[in-house]
């Protein structure tokens, strides 16, 4: 039997978006017991530490209006080589966030070990805005766009290739906020979305039956990509862009049981956990109750 080994990598990047604080994200994760509680579940951890972010003032790109453009590309490309040096070595990245422009890193140095890597998008936004229809100018709401090889080269060309990944290769989940120009993006690219409105009508064990049915005829590997404002602002307050709304607790709890079954998920990033905005690190310890259901806790 080859050897479970989990390699856990910081990015404490608040560059993406507008909020203070998500880079504590990482350290408020760790604090809420992570490697005790997926200890059980791996023969070996390494912790990594966290990429160097420092403190930069805000620059916004004159040309493209996006906000911090280089060095949101500059750390993610740090990021795409760690990520992609522990795939190399037979080990699971799991990422911590940091605001979900990460994301960009994280599949950087995934997808090139896949001919066909699916992404689980488990959010409540779409994160498929460009310069040109993003609200806000910032770039955690663009990472999915940019891996399907949609924004600005300075993010889509990151660890030397592009596109990451095929848009029938991508799932998302929870979706409740989505722009107009995202909207657009996912009719065009017949990009399949679970929203809350299927989450209700369904349920969220059929919504995975499918999600998982769907990805394992079409994929050689599974990205999980997990906004914490994916769940509800009531369960998880320590978010920078809450939407009303949302997955509940439980919900996402059975959808990572179900993930673990399958076995199909084989990198995984936790992001936007905000320790500011959280109450009693309530957001951080369900991320990593999550985590630990999605790597084999049981209740029994
Ligand atoms: N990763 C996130 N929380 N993204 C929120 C994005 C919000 C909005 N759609 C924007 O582009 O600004
Ligand atoms: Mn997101
Ligand atoms: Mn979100």
């Amino acid at each position: 039997m080859m050897k479970k080994k989990l390699s856990i990598i910081g990015m404490p990047m608040d560059l993406g978006q507008m909020r203070r604080g998500v880079d504590m994200g990482p350290s408020a994760i760790r604090y809420a017991g992570i490697n005790e509680r997926l200890k059980p579940f791996f023969d070996e951890i390494h912790d990594l530490g966290d990429i160097a972010i420092g403190r930069p003032e805000v620059i916004v790109d004159q040309e493209s209006k996006l906000r911090n453009l280089d060095l949101v590309a500059e750390k993610n490309a740090l990021l795409a080589e760690k990520v992609d040096e522990a795939v190399q070595a037979g080990w699971f990245p799991l990422v911590l966030g940091g605001d979900h422009s990460i994301a960009i890193g994280t599949i950087a140095g995934v997808a090139k070990h896949y001919k066909n890597l699916g992404v689980i998008w488990y959010d409540a936004h779409g994160d498929l805005n460009t310069a040109e229809t993003s609200p806000s100018g910032n770039i955690h709401g663009m990472p999915l766009a940019v891996s399907l090889g949609i924004g600005h080269s300075k993010l889509t060309e990151i660890g030397g290739y592009t596109p990451k990944i095929k848009p029938e290769n991508v799932v998302i989940i929870g979706a409740r906020s989505l722009d107009e120009g995202e909207r657009i993006l996912i009719k065009e690219k017949g990009i399949k979305v679970y929203t809350m409105h299927e989450i209700d009508r369904m349920g969220m064990a059929k919504v995975m039956e499918e999600t998982i049915a769907y990805l394992k005829e079409r994929t050689d590997g599974v990205h999980l990509s997990l906004d914490l404002d994916g769940l509800d602002p009531s369960e998880c307050p320590g978010v920078g862009t809450p939407v009303i709304g949302g997955i509940s607790f439980r919900e996402s709890h059975l959808a990572m049981e179900m993930l673990e079954e399958s076995k199909i998920i084989t990198s995984a990033e936790f992001v936007e956990v905000n320790p500011i905005l959280d109450e009693k690190n309530k957001t951080a310890s369900i991320a990593v109750g999550l985590m630990a259901s999605l790597f084999g806790e049981k209740l029994l």
